[in-house]
């Protein structure tokens, strides 16, 4: 196998590579950008028009993504997978992911669309970087734009797969793009109605790309990932990168999910009433006093159908502590 595709061991091992290009017997092009970021390019023969990020790590204890990543990689790197779009590989916190943690000062996905430039340390460096990487990538024109950041979750969830589609003023969610998210497993996805400071949202709102945060089970150490089954999305993700995908139809039992409420923390006072172990999409009454802040601030549920995900009353002040959402429909798909 070419040496770049063993990116993931390259960065683990906190590594350059000697040689930044490499072919493959079918003249795709590797190449080495920094650390965790590895640019694939088909032979502009067989290039069919498609960029895609596939982003993982951004959470360093988060390995099923990584994983992911990394077979996908060495397949390309062996010749086994001819991919015909162009992809980049980015993992997102190497520091994080050496020290198997989710992050080191501060989370990197709370630093985009600006917020890096508020803030110092590794994470708000990596994030301007990825940024970075991401717009150079998708500065082709008239090229499609596709971005997954694959995550897996603190606590377990009632709902194993789904997706967060971020949100921008004027634009429309895809009915095309979440048939393909439902031919890759996802059983559920987020619609957002706000914008937000996540990577995905970085590439939705200002590069155009269609943008996914994909949550695929509960987060394991690296070798610890059997009971994460990414395998429909795997599949998928390899017709999309070769341009065999088949059509998808239908939303097929996809449930479809807004925000409420994001439970933002205000202060060290912030209490959330939920048990440690409660999994993503428990479903909250009417009425049930969900959390409480400083100045006697009080979260009430007071949504029909009100559900909880990322429920995290340990984040840092002034960042979400969780996420009300209710059940919606695919009225307004594009
Ligand atoms: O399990 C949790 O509480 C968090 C899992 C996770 O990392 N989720 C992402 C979602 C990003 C988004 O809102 O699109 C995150 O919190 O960064
Ligand atoms: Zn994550």
């Amino acid at each position: 196998m070419l040496a770049l595709g063993k990116l993931l061991e390259l960065t683990l091992a906190g590594r350059e590579p000697a040689q930044k290009i490499q072919l493959t017997v079918d003249g795709v092009q590797m190449r080495w950008l920094s650390e965790g970021a590895l640019e694939v390019r088909p032979a502009q023969a067989r290039d069919n028009g498609a960029d895609v990020l596939l982003s993982s790590g951004i959470h360093g204890n988060e390995t099923a993504p990584i994983e992911l990543a990394d077979r996908l990689l060495h397949g390309i790197a062996r010749g086994e997978i001819k991919p015909r779009t162009r992809i980049l590989f980015l993992f997102g916190n190497p520091e994080a992911m050496r020290r198997g943690e989710r992050y080191l000062e501060q989370d990197v996905n709370r630093l985009f669309n600006g917020r890096h430039e508020q803030s110092i340390g590794p994470e708000a460096m990596r994030a301007a970087e990825l940024e970075q990487l991401a717009r150079t990538f998708f500065s082709v024109p008239e090229r499609s734009r596709l971005h997954y950041d694959l995550h897996t979750a603190i606590r377990g969830s009632k709902i194993e797969q789904f997706a967060l589609y971020p949100f921008k003023e004027g634009r429309q969610h895809s009915r095309a793009e979440l048939a393909r998210l439902r031919a890759a497993g996802m059983e559920a996805v987020l619609l957002q109605n706000k914008t937000s400071i996540t990577f995905t949202a970085f590439t939705y709102e200002q590069l155009g790309a269609e943008s996914f945060t994909l949550e695929l089970g509960k987060a394991r150490p690296f070798g610890q990932n059997q009971g994460v089954d990414v395998s429909r999305l795997e599949t998928r993700l390899k017709q999309i990168i070769e341009g065999n995908e088949p059509a998808t139809e239908g939303l097929d039992g996809l449930k479809l999910f807004s925000v409420a409420r994001e439970i933002i923390k205000h202060s060290d006072a912030f209490t959330l009433h939920l048990p440690a172990d409660v999994e993503n999409f428990s479903q909250l009454e009417k009425g049930y006093l969900l959390a409480e802040d400083i100045a006697k601030t009080r979260w009430v549920i007071e949504e029909e159908g009100a559900r909880i995900i990322f429920p995290n009353p340990k984040v840092k002040n002034g960042l979400r502590a969780g996420i009300l959402i209710v059940p919606t429909t695919d009225v307004g798909l594009a």
